[in-house]
């Protein structure tokens, strides 16, 4: 039986823990220690018209990473599995962006996509807006967590850490866009932080040629995290107590 550690909280029982299959090594899972992170699903970087498109990536990879996105969730919350999704861009005046003296003024593709083309200025990534918005197919849900960021790691200056924390999060498992920049950039700060990453390698996206996913993935599986898949994903989350209930 679980032991009340305070009211309103709950210790996990020992024994609701599952098995992830998963490269190098498969995972121990626990439900209420998990988190999705669902990493800038937004129309900038998945949906024709929309920023990386524009600036000249190639997006079709990011329909099927949509649909495996959705049954990630939809196993996800009926295990009570916390979803939090970052959402990046920045003030439509693009104060947050930071100017000349920033790296992310002369490295973002978006950034500089306006600087060449100053029509779009105000639409790339800035907060209000189509682009900025999380696509349609993959709105949160109530319960869900959103956490803004303005640079691609979702923990750098971001509230992420101590959300995550006060939950008694210790496993993170990335879906989303782009694999190479914002999922690795942010796996690889929660990999700091002590938390263990999990990247589900057929709900990801990457941004470039496919070279750059493969170095991208062995990356995690060799030095930050695990990889695995959104169907192991599903079947391992599926086996808890609370999916089956
Ligand atoms: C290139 C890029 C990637 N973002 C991401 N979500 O991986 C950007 O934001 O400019």
């Amino acid at each position: 039986m679980a032991a009340p550690l305070h009211a309103g909280y709950v210790a996990p029982s020992a024994d609701d823990h599952v098995i992830l299959p998963a490269r190098p090594e498969p995972l121990t899972l626990r439900p209420s220690e998990t988190a999705v992170i669902v990493v800038d699903m937004q129309n900038a970087y998945a949906s024709t018209g929309g920023y990386v498109d524009i600036a000249g990536f190639d997006v079709s990879g990011a329909a099927p990473a949509i649909r495996q996105i959705g049954k990630t969730l939809e196993a996800a919350r009926a295990a009570g599995v916390t979803v939090v999704y970052f959402q990046n861009g920045w003030d439509p005046d693009y104060v947050e962006a930071g100017g000349p003296g920033s790296p992310n003024w002369h490295k973002s593709n978006a950034l500089k996509t306006m600087r060449a083309r100053p029509e779009l200025k105000g639409q790339l990534l800035a907060k209000g807006g189509w682009d900025y918005d999380i696509i349609d197919q993959l709105k949160p849900q109530p319960g869900d967590i959103l956490i803004p960021k303005t640079r691609y790691s979702g923990f750098f200056n971001t509230n992420v850490d101590s959300v995550l924390r006060s939950r008694g999060i210790r496993t993170l498992v990335f879906v989303g866009v782009a694999t190479n920049v914002c999922v690795e950039s942010s796996l690889r700060d929660a990999f700091h932080l002590e938390y263990f990453g999990v990247v589900l390698e057929d709900a990801v996206h990457h941004l470039g040629p496919d070279f750059i996913r493969e170095a991208s993935l062995y990356n995690v599986e060799k030095f930050f995290g695990w990889v695995s898949t959104t169907a192991d994903f599903c079947g391992a989350i599926s086996q808890t107590p609370a999916a089956k209930a």
